[in-house]
Protein backbone atom coordinates (compact mmCIF):
# COMPACT_ATOMS: atom_id res chain seq x y z
CA UNK A 1 0.00 0.00 0.00
CA UNK A 2 1.51 3.15 -1.04
CA UNK A 3 0.12 6.85 0.85
CA UNK A 4 -3.26 6.53 -0.50
CA UNK A 5 -5.88 7.32 2.13
CA UNK A 6 -8.65 5.91 -0.01
CA UNK A 7 -8.68 3.80 -3.06
CA UNK A 8 -11.99 3.60 -4.93
CA UNK A 9 -12.44 0.77 -8.27
CA UNK A 10 -15.53 0.60 -10.20
CA UNK A 11 -17.71 1.52 -7.29
CA UNK A 12 -21.38 0.47 -7.70
CA UNK A 13 -24.10 1.07 -5.61
CA UNK A 14 -28.17 0.38 -6.12
CA UNK A 15 -31.44 1.13 -4.37
CA UNK A 16 -33.95 -1.22 -6.26
CA UNK A 17 -33.80 0.73 -10.11
CA UNK A 18 -32.13 3.20 -8.98
CA UNK A 19 -28.27 2.94 -9.64
CA UNK A 20 -27.25 5.72 -7.65
CA UNK A 21 -23.27 5.02 -7.78
CA UNK A 22 -22.54 3.86 -11.52
CA UNK A 23 -18.71 2.39 -11.54
CA UNK A 24 -16.53 5.50 -9.25
CA UNK A 25 -12.49 5.65 -9.41
CA UNK A 26 -11.39 7.70 -6.67
CA UNK A 27 -7.78 8.17 -5.16
CA UNK A 28 -6.93 10.17 -2.55
CA UNK A 29 -3.81 10.60 -0.56
CA UNK A 30 -2.76 10.79 2.93
CA UNK A 31 -3.18 14.40 3.75
CA UNK A 32 -5.18 15.67 0.86
CA UNK A 33 -8.26 17.85 1.06
CA UNK A 34 -10.06 16.65 -1.25
CA UNK A 35 -13.50 17.79 -2.61
CA UNK A 36 -16.54 16.32 -4.34
CA UNK A 37 -19.29 18.24 -5.78
CA UNK A 38 -21.92 17.25 -8.15
CA UNK A 39 -26.00 18.00 -8.25
CA UNK A 40 -28.21 16.71 -6.30
CA UNK A 41 -28.83 12.90 -6.42
CA UNK A 42 -25.71 12.61 -8.18
CA UNK A 43 -24.69 9.85 -5.36
CA UNK A 44 -22.39 11.91 -3.33
CA UNK A 45 -23.63 10.96 0.07
CA UNK A 46 -24.37 7.27 -1.04
CA UNK A 47 -20.20 7.24 -2.11
CA UNK A 48 -19.37 8.44 1.39
CA UNK A 49 -21.43 6.42 3.23
CA UNK A 50 -19.54 3.70 1.42
CA UNK A 51 -16.48 5.05 2.48
CA UNK A 52 -17.76 5.16 5.86
CA UNK A 53 -18.80 1.67 6.60
CA UNK A 54 -22.37 2.37 6.90
CA UNK A 55 -23.69 1.41 3.50
CA UNK A 56 -22.79 -1.80 1.99
CA UNK A 57 -22.01 -1.69 -2.42
CA UNK A 58 -23.28 -3.85 -4.78
CA UNK A 59 -19.84 -3.96 -6.84
CA UNK A 60 -16.41 -2.36 -6.73
CA UNK A 61 -12.94 -2.30 -4.62
CA UNK A 62 -12.78 0.19 -1.56
CA UNK A 63 -10.07 0.76 0.46
CA UNK A 64 -10.44 3.59 3.31
CA UNK A 65 -7.03 3.65 5.91
CA UNK A 66 -5.70 0.34 4.17
CA UNK A 67 -9.19 -1.65 5.11
CA UNK A 68 -12.05 -2.52 3.41
CA UNK A 69 -14.98 -0.26 5.93
CA UNK A 70 -17.43 -3.36 4.82
CA UNK A 71 -14.97 -5.69 7.18
CA UNK A 72 -12.59 -3.20 8.94
CA UNK A 73 -13.29 -3.06 12.83
CA UNK A 74 -13.25 -0.62 16.13
CA UNK A 75 -9.88 0.65 15.56
CA UNK A 76 -10.64 1.66 12.36
CA UNK A 77 -13.19 2.71 13.28
CA UNK A 78 -11.68 5.44 15.51
CA UNK A 79 -9.62 6.56 12.71
CA UNK A 80 -12.80 7.69 11.11
CA UNK A 81 -14.32 10.88 11.87
CA UNK A 82 -17.37 11.41 10.41
CA UNK A 83 -20.12 14.67 10.02
CA UNK A 84 -23.20 12.85 9.34
CA UNK A 85 -25.68 14.82 6.85
CA UNK A 86 -28.35 15.16 10.02
CA UNK A 87 -26.43 14.31 13.47
CA UNK A 88 -28.65 12.78 16.24
CA UNK A 89 -26.55 13.30 19.23
CA UNK A 90 -29.45 13.18 22.36
CA UNK A 91 -31.48 16.33 22.27
CA UNK A 92 -31.58 16.57 26.26
CA UNK A 93 -27.70 16.76 26.78
CA UNK A 94 -25.63 20.19 26.47
CA UNK A 95 -23.48 20.50 24.16
CA UNK A 96 -20.26 20.34 26.41
CA UNK A 97 -21.98 17.18 28.01
CA UNK A 98 -22.30 15.50 24.05
CA UNK A 99 -18.41 16.73 23.10
CA UNK A 100 -17.59 15.14 26.26
CA UNK A 101 -19.22 12.04 26.15
CA UNK A 102 -18.36 11.21 22.17
CA UNK A 103 -14.93 11.80 23.48
CA UNK A 104 -14.61 8.95 25.35
CA UNK A 105 -15.63 6.81 22.55
CA UNK A 106 -11.96 7.23 20.97
CA UNK A 107 -8.25 6.28 22.18
CA UNK A 108 -7.00 9.89 21.87
CA UNK A 109 -9.38 12.26 21.40
CA UNK A 110 -8.56 16.33 21.37
CA UNK A 111 -9.94 18.43 24.43
CA UNK A 112 -13.80 19.02 24.60
CA UNK A 113 -13.44 22.52 25.62
CA UNK A 114 -10.76 23.05 22.65
CA UNK A 115 -13.22 21.39 19.94
CA UNK A 116 -15.65 23.37 21.30
CA UNK A 117 -14.01 26.63 21.01
CA UNK A 118 -12.77 25.68 17.11
CA UNK A 119 -16.53 25.36 16.41
CA UNK A 120 -17.71 29.01 17.84
CA UNK A 121 -19.87 27.40 20.40
CA UNK A 122 -18.30 28.33 24.05
CA UNK A 123 -21.47 30.35 24.30
CA UNK A 124 -23.49 27.33 23.72
CA UNK A 125 -21.37 25.38 25.56
CA UNK A 126 -24.19 24.79 28.66
CA UNK A 127 -27.33 24.90 26.17
CA UNK A 128 -29.38 21.91 25.83
CA UNK A 129 -28.77 20.59 21.76
CA UNK A 130 -32.59 21.12 21.33
CA UNK A 131 -32.21 24.56 21.93
CA UNK A 132 -29.79 24.79 19.48
CA UNK A 133 -30.31 26.98 15.97
CA UNK A 134 -30.05 24.63 12.88
CA UNK A 135 -26.88 26.21 12.03
CA UNK A 136 -25.31 25.58 16.16
CA UNK A 137 -27.09 22.27 15.45
CA UNK A 138 -24.34 21.50 12.66
CA UNK A 139 -21.70 23.18 13.84
CA UNK A 140 -22.13 20.27 16.51
CA UNK A 141 -21.96 17.97 14.41
CA UNK A 142 -18.76 19.03 12.90
CA UNK A 143 -17.24 19.34 16.64
CA UNK A 144 -18.39 15.65 17.35
CA UNK A 145 -16.55 14.33 13.81
CA UNK A 146 -13.36 16.07 14.76
CA UNK A 147 -13.75 15.08 18.66
CA UNK A 148 -11.57 11.61 18.04
CA UNK A 149 -8.25 13.01 16.06
CA UNK A 150 -9.19 10.96 13.17
CA UNK A 151 -6.57 10.59 10.45
CA UNK A 152 -9.52 10.78 7.96
CA UNK A 153 -12.64 13.00 8.09
CA UNK A 154 -15.47 12.53 5.91
CA UNK A 155 -17.48 15.12 5.71
CA UNK A 156 -21.06 14.94 3.67
CA UNK A 157 -22.14 18.92 3.14
CA UNK A 158 -20.49 20.08 6.54
CA UNK A 159 -21.69 23.97 6.32
CA UNK A 160 -25.28 23.10 5.14
CA UNK A 161 -27.11 26.19 6.96
CA UNK A 162 -23.80 27.83 8.27
CA UNK A 163 -23.87 31.55 8.60
CA UNK A 164 -20.71 33.25 6.38
CA UNK A 165 -18.67 33.68 9.87
CA UNK A 166 -19.52 30.17 11.07
CA UNK A 167 -18.41 28.98 7.17
CA UNK A 168 -14.94 30.95 7.68
CA UNK A 169 -14.17 29.83 10.69
CA UNK A 170 -14.93 25.90 10.03
CA UNK A 171 -12.89 26.83 7.07
CA UNK A 172 -10.13 27.57 9.18
CA UNK A 173 -10.81 24.32 11.14
CA UNK A 174 -10.28 22.51 8.25
CA UNK A 175 -6.86 24.55 6.99
CA UNK A 176 -5.62 23.50 10.74
CA UNK A 177 -6.53 20.01 10.61
CA UNK A 178 -4.82 19.64 7.53
CA UNK A 179 -2.17 21.19 8.59
CA UNK A 180 -2.17 18.64 11.45
CA UNK A 181 -2.12 16.11 8.16
CA UNK A 182 -5.50 14.81 8.67
CA UNK A 183 -7.23 13.19 5.57
CA UNK A 184 -9.98 15.10 4.58
CA UNK A 185 -12.91 14.70 1.91
CA UNK A 186 -16.07 16.99 1.76
CA UNK A 187 -19.01 17.26 -0.23
CA UNK A 188 -20.02 20.48 -0.96
CA UNK A 189 -22.59 22.47 -3.14
CA UNK A 190 -20.72 25.57 -2.19
CA UNK A 191 -18.18 26.07 -5.11
CA UNK A 192 -16.42 28.75 -3.20
CA UNK A 193 -16.19 26.09 -0.30
CA UNK A 194 -14.56 24.01 -2.61
CA UNK A 195 -11.90 26.32 -4.53
CA UNK A 196 -11.51 27.83 -0.65
CA UNK A 197 -10.36 24.18 0.49
CA UNK A 198 -9.64 21.32 -2.04
CA UNK A 199 -6.11 20.62 -3.23
CA UNK A 200 -8.03 18.30 -5.80
CA UNK A 201 -11.90 17.88 -6.66
CA UNK A 202 -14.10 15.18 -8.40
CA UNK A 203 -17.54 16.15 -10.28
CA UNK A 204 -19.97 13.47 -10.02
CA UNK A 205 -23.08 13.53 -12.17
CA UNK A 206 -25.64 10.39 -12.43
CA UNK A 207 -23.47 8.38 -10.47
CA UNK A 208 -20.17 8.81 -12.60
CA UNK A 209 -17.07 10.88 -12.42
CA UNK A 210 -16.94 13.39 -14.71
CA UNK A 211 -14.06 15.49 -14.18
CA UNK A 212 -11.31 15.72 -11.80
CA UNK A 213 -8.48 17.91 -10.92
CA UNK A 214 -7.01 20.88 -8.68
CA UNK A 215 -9.71 23.30 -8.83
CA UNK A 216 -7.70 26.40 -11.10
CA UNK A 217 -7.22 23.86 -14.30
CA UNK A 218 -10.18 21.28 -13.40
CA UNK A 219 -12.16 21.03 -16.77
CA UNK A 220 -9.62 22.82 -18.67
CA UNK A 221 -10.49 25.96 -16.96
CA UNK A 222 -7.18 27.11 -17.03
CA UNK A 223 -7.26 27.57 -20.75
CA UNK A 224 -10.01 29.78 -20.64
CA UNK A 225 -9.76 33.36 -22.08
CA UNK A 226 -9.63 36.14 -19.88
CA UNK A 227 -11.97 39.22 -20.60
CA UNK A 228 -11.28 42.49 -19.70
CA UNK A 229 -14.30 44.64 -18.89
CA UNK A 230 -14.27 48.79 -18.84
CA UNK A 231 -16.36 51.81 -19.73
CA UNK A 232 -15.93 53.93 -22.29
CA UNK A 233 -16.97 57.67 -21.53
CA UNK A 234 -18.72 57.94 -24.55
CA UNK A 235 -20.07 54.28 -25.49
CA UNK A 236 -20.24 52.79 -21.59
CA UNK A 237 -19.42 49.11 -20.44
CA UNK A 238 -17.28 47.50 -22.95
CA UNK A 239 -15.51 43.78 -22.65
CA UNK A 240 -13.46 41.87 -24.33
CA UNK A 241 -12.16 38.34 -24.35
CA UNK A 242 -8.38 37.78 -24.94
CA UNK A 243 -5.38 35.59 -23.96
CA UNK A 244 -2.96 38.44 -23.57
CA UNK A 245 -5.56 39.96 -20.97
CA UNK A 246 -1.60 42.33 -19.77
CA UNK A 247 -1.34 43.29 -23.36
CA UNK A 248 -5.08 44.70 -23.55
CA UNK A 249 -4.33 45.94 -20.32
CA UNK A 250 -1.58 48.50 -21.64
CA UNK A 251 -3.38 48.80 -24.89
CA UNK A 252 -6.09 50.44 -22.54
CA UNK A 253 -3.84 52.43 -20.46
CA UNK A 254 -2.47 54.38 -23.38
CA UNK A 255 -5.85 54.78 -24.96
CA UNK A 256 -7.19 56.63 -21.82
CA UNK A 257 -3.60 58.33 -20.85
CA UNK A 258 -3.65 56.81 -17.41
CA UNK A 259 -6.62 55.16 -15.34
CA UNK A 260 -9.22 53.11 -17.13
CA UNK A 261 -12.43 53.39 -16.16
CA UNK A 262 -13.91 50.67 -14.44
CA UNK A 263 -11.40 48.09 -15.08
CA UNK A 264 -12.19 44.40 -14.28
CA UNK A 265 -10.37 41.20 -15.41
CA UNK A 266 -12.19 38.35 -14.77
CA UNK A 267 -11.55 34.84 -15.51
CA UNK A 268 -13.78 31.44 -15.99
CA UNK A 269 -14.94 30.83 -12.04
CA UNK A 270 -15.26 27.24 -10.26
CA UNK A 271 -18.96 27.59 -10.93
CA UNK A 272 -18.87 28.38 -14.57
CA UNK A 273 -16.98 25.44 -15.07
CA UNK A 274 -18.96 23.11 -13.01
CA UNK A 275 -22.13 24.27 -14.62
CA UNK A 276 -20.53 23.71 -18.30
CA UNK A 277 -19.17 20.35 -16.70
CA UNK A 278 -22.65 19.11 -15.40
CA UNK A 279 -24.58 20.74 -18.52
CA UNK A 280 -22.49 18.65 -20.86
CA UNK A 281 -24.00 15.57 -18.50
CA UNK A 282 -27.51 16.90 -18.87
CA UNK A 283 -27.28 16.97 -22.28
CA UNK A 284 -26.54 13.62 -22.68
N1 LIG B 1 -31.91 4.93 0.99
C1 LIG B 1 -32.22 5.13 -0.31
N2 LIG B 1 -33.20 4.40 -0.90
C2 LIG B 1 -33.50 4.56 -2.19
N3 LIG B 1 -32.89 5.46 -3.01
C3 LIG B 1 -31.92 6.21 -2.48
C4 LIG B 1 -31.54 6.09 -1.10
N4 LIG B 1 -30.54 6.96 -0.86
C5 LIG B 1 -30.31 7.62 -2.02
N5 LIG B 1 -31.14 7.17 -2.99
C6 LIG B 1 -31.13 7.61 -4.40
O1 LIG B 1 -29.82 7.45 -4.91
C7 LIG B 1 -29.45 8.56 -5.73
C8 LIG B 1 -28.18 9.20 -5.15
O2 LIG B 1 -28.48 9.78 -3.89
P1 LIG B 1 -27.38 10.48 -2.97
O3 LIG B 1 -28.05 10.84 -1.70
O4 LIG B 1 -26.18 9.63 -2.91
O5 LIG B 1 -27.07 11.78 -3.83
P2 LIG B 1 -26.27 13.12 -3.43
O6 LIG B 1 -25.34 13.38 -4.58
O7 LIG B 1 -25.67 13.00 -2.10
O8 LIG B 1 -27.43 14.19 -3.43
P3 LIG B 1 -27.64 15.55 -2.54
O9 LIG B 1 -26.73 16.57 -3.15
O10 LIG B 1 -29.08 15.88 -2.82
O11 LIG B 1 -27.35 15.24 -1.12
C9 LIG B 1 -30.66 9.48 -5.77
O12 LIG B 1 -31.38 9.18 -6.94
C10 LIG B 1 -31.45 9.09 -4.53
O13 LIG B 1 -32.82 9.32 -4.74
Amino acid sequence: MGNEAVRVRGLCKRYGEVTAVDGVDLDIERGEVFGILGPNGAGKSTTVEILQGHRSRDGGEVTVLGEDPDTAGRAWRSRVGIVWQDESAPAELTVRESVRHFARYYPRPRDPAEVISLVGLEEKADSRIKSLSGGQRRRLDVALGVIGSPDLLLLDEPTTGFDPAARHRFWDLIRMLAREGTTIVLTTHYLEEAEALAGRLAVIAAGRVVAHGDPATLGGRAEDRATVHWTDPREGPRSTETDTPTRTVAELTRRFDGEIPALRVTRTTLEDVYLRLIGQEDAR
